[in-house]
């Protein structure tokens, strides 16, 4: 069985080693016709387009992206060419929050933000959303959430609207998929009309996806002080995000919010399943997450403790050193665990 590979998922090749000799391990981006024509199986990550100019007349018959967005997936062709299809929703929600999570303990640290007095929305509440919404209300904040298809399938909870989030918010948070399509796409959600309806000059954190966010109106609304300041951590048109946005940015990382070795180690666990289901294989043991390293040793407070566990401004400061550096910085990301 031949399967094609993104050559940046971590942990992987072991269990992989375990189901064929004939692995091929390749740049997700670099990923093209030739490489899939007579594959079996392929596993990929955001950086791999499957649609039709890939898969055309190949003989791949599943695909697993061992990520939660599927927004590179095209799904109605996949159904349509009779190819299954897997994402892994939620593997790396809890690495999302814990990066959202030290957002908020950067405000009150060194903005000396009293978390309690803050509202805090949150558009989008699934999988990473309900973990940010527990966390939140943790630290005693005032909590709205804006989930309209949730709202309308009868969810329990209280739901508010986007008119709600931008007349009450002090940070808002976007954790929506990318869709251009629907009742509720989510592209652009956030244009130019959202930022000058923005009646408390919210902080604006974006770790869904670049285009939720017209990046182009949130540089305009930093420059017209509509907003407090943005933490970004997905771009339009990565890898060529826009100097000034990055520039104007209060935390820039680049697109490693999901990047903890238990969101890696989970997405992994996850698409094996899934591939020894498809093709009736004995499934490979679990793969387990590193251990910290021994220098790790934890001091202060809780707050200190997940700040030295993770804190994005380091992140920041590396991609604004070498934005170039884009995907370099993702790809050879020293990922980090959720907790102790
Ligand atoms: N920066 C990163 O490294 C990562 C980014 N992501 C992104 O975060 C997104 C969210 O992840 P999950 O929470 O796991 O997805 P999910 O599918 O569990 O939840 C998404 C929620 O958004 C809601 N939603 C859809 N359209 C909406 C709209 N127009 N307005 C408000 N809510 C809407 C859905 O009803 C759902 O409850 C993913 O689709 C992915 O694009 C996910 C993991 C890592
Ligand atoms: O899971 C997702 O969705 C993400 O955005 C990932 O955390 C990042 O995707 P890749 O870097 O693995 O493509």
């Amino acid at each position: 069985m031949k399967i094609v590979i993104d050559d940046k998922i971590p942990y992987i090749r072991e269990s992989i080693g375990m189901i064929t000799d004939n692995a091929v391990y390749k740049k997700g981006s670099a990923i093209g016709p030739d490489d899939v024509r007579d594959a079996d199986a392929l596993i990929v990550r955001t950086r791999t387009r499957c649609d039709e100019a890939l898969l055309r007349g190949s003989s791949v018959k599943f695909i697993a992206t061992a990520t939660i967005g599927f927004d590179h997936i095209d799904a109605d062709y996949l159904r349509r060419a009779g190819i299954e299809w897997m994402s892994c929703p939620g593997c790396n929600a809890a690495s999302v929050a814990q990066y959202v999570r030290s957002v908020l303990l950067l405000l009150k640290r060194d903005r000396r933000v009293r978390l309690e007095g803050m509202t805090l929305g949150i558009v989008g509440c699934g999988h990473v959303g309900t973990k940010v919404l527990d966390m939140a209300r943790g630290y005693g904040m005032r909590v709205l959430v804006c989930d309209p298809p949730r709202q309308e399938r009868g969810d329990e909870g209280a739901f508010v609207t986007m008119d709600d989030i931008e007349r009450e918010c002090d940070i808002i948070t976007f954790h929506v998929p990318l869709t251009k399509n629907g009742a509720h796409p989510t592209f652009h959600l956030a244009d130019e009309a959202f930022f000058n309806r923005l009646a408390r000059r919210p902080v604006i954190i974006n770790t869904s996806r670049g285009a939720v966010v017209d990046n182009g109106a949130l540089l305009n609304a930093l420059i017209y002080n509509k907003v407090e300041d943005a933490v970004i951590d997905t771009w339009e048109h990565e890898p060529d995000i826009d100097p000034k946005l990055l520039g104007r940015a209060w935390i820039a990382t680049p697109h490693i919010a999901g990047y903890s070795a238990d969101g890696k180690v989970n997405a992994d666990n996850m698409v094996i399943d899934g591939l020894c289901r498809h093709f009736g294989l004995r499934r490979p043991p679990l793969i387990g997450p590193p251990p910290l390293p021994r220098t790790f040793v934890p001091a202060g407070n809780d707050d200190d403790l997940r700040l030295q566990l993770y804190n994005p401004l380091d992140d920041s400061a590396r991609l604004k050193a070498s934005p170039e550096d884009f995907e370099e910085l993702r790809g050879n990301y020293p990922l980090r665990r959720e907790m102790v």
